[in-house]
């Protein structure tokens, strides 16, 4: 088989769809509370103070450094832009460690820039917290989170690790170790191929140890989906597409991946009635307001399964009634008891005890979208050619509406699909 060895992945070539899908809940419905009293002091490397007051608290006028340093100086001061993102330009530092060179990307919380490291001589990703008090107040519960993650992770190959943080003209700066691409920027730069399925199988283990390995600690990342798992690595071959011989299509070269995004991780032990996760990898749970805990990361994992195995988003939607009518389309009626145990303000989407469906559509186009779902069996043959059986079988295991009958992370580890003799080789 012929393959093209390359070394980068293009960052370039950016497509006109978003390259990243919002969480919708964060602005809308709920903010995090702080915590920020536990964190104070707790500081990663060479970290300076944190100052909650919404003051600036680096100084940085160039005429502080002696002859000869000016390189290292910081800009000059400029506003926030409107929604209290940080101004830079890309040559500058950030602080005289950090020399910025790229943005990586963006988020609900800031901008992630990709930075030279002068003190470690390695390139870092620093995520400039936007300068509003909650994300501000939100960032620190993330520091705290992934201390914590990286106190245990030992091996240090489940979720992204933070090198140090630091409180700068008021913008909270997280610096992590440098990943590669997401899974979404994956997918999407490869024309929203699908991943080969001991892929799948690979990068779908790994999710889950990562998942395991937060719930053991009692934290539930709330926010899975393909946008916050990155390949390590961001190199990829090219190989023949043997669906359209015309073309090519990109494997990663290595398939190891690490978690990120730790913004709306929570503790098991504190309050669950808000809505939580990026609309598409949102439990049923959730939209119904049934309260939730760790089955609403395994149903956002079933998800992003099936989005590796098919190429695209399995419930493409932005509302709850047509969100509800899809899943049933793909795995089956809704169990009545929880239809009837809903939160009175899903109580208009259902009927008699079963989903106001389709005579509560907003349009035909709805209809049309839902009826366009195939069943998850024939969804996953259209797809897989071996292994079928053992993948529809843990995905309907992962996607059980019952919270409770959903398995857990680690009963999924021991599922067929991943015990198994297959494994990934390029
Ligand atoms: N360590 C890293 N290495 C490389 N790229 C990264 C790293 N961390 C983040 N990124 C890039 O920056 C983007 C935004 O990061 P992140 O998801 O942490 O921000 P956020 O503001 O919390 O996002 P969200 O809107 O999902 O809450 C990611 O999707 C990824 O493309």
């Amino acid at each position: 088989m012929e393959m093209e060895r390359v070394t980068e992945f293009p960052h370039a070539t950016m497509d006109r769809r978003p390259r990243k899908r919002a969480r919708l809940g964060w602005d809308v419905s709920h903010t995090p509370k702080a915590q920020i009293g536990m964190l104070c002091g707790q500081e990663v490397g060479d970290v300076a103070s944190l100052v909650s007051s919404g003051k600036p608290s680096y100084s940085s006028s160039s005429s502080m450094y002696p002859k000869g340093v000016a390189r290292n100086a910081s800009p000059p001061w400029r506003e926030d832009d409107k929604d209290g993102h940080y101004m830079f330009a890309l040559g500058e530092n950030l602080t005289t460690r950090y020399k910025i060179y790229s943005k990586m990307g963006e988020g609900t919380f800031g901008q992630v820039l990709e930075c030279w490291d002068r003190e470690r001589e390695e390139m870092v990703a620093i995520k400039i917290v936007r300068a509003i008090k909650k994300y501000r107040e939100a960032a620190m519960i993330e520091i705290d989170v992934l201390q914590q993650l990286g106190r245990h992770d030992k091996s240090g190959n489940r979720c992204v690790q933070i090198r140090n943080w630091f409180d700068y003209r008021n913008h909270i700066c997280i610096v992590f170790e440098k990943l590669g691409p997401s899974l979404y920027d994956f997918l999407r730069k490869n024309g929203y191929r699908p991943f080969p399925i001991d892929l799948v199988r690979e990068l779908g283990r790994q999710l889950l140890e990562s998942v395991a390995f937060m719930h053991d600690l009692h934290l539930i990342h709330t926010d899975l989906k393909p946008e916050n798992i990155l390949l390590v690595s961001s190199e990829y071959i090219k190989v023949p597409d043997y669906k359209d011989v015309s073309c090519s299509k990109k494997l990663p070269k290595s398939s190891a991946i690490k978690l990120i995004d730790f913004g709306s991780t929570t503790y098991d032990h504190q309050d669950h009635s808000y809505i939580v996760s990026t609309r598409h990898y949102r439990a049923p749970e959730v939209i119904l307001g049934l309260g939730w805990s760790y089955p609403c990361d395994i149903w956002s994992v079933g998800c992003i399964l099936v989005e590796l195995c098919s190429g695209e988003t399995l419930f493409q939607t932005h509302e709850n009634l047509e969100h509800l009518a899809m899943m049933e389309r793909v795995l089956g009626p809704l169990p009545q008891r929880m239809l009837k145990r809903a939160d009175r303000h899903v109580e208009k989407y259902i009927r008699r005890g079963r989903l106001n469906w389709p005579e509560g559509a907003i349009s035909r186009d709805s209809i049309k979208a839902v009826l366009r779902l195939p069943r998850l069996q024939n969804l996953v043959m259209q797809q897989v050619d071996h292994s079928a059986g053992d993948f529809i079988d843990l995905l309907q295991s992962l996607l059980r509406y019952e919270p409770s009958a959903r398995l857990t992370a680690r009963e999924a580890l021991r599922h067929p699909f991943f015990t198994s003799n297959r494994h990934w080789r390029l």
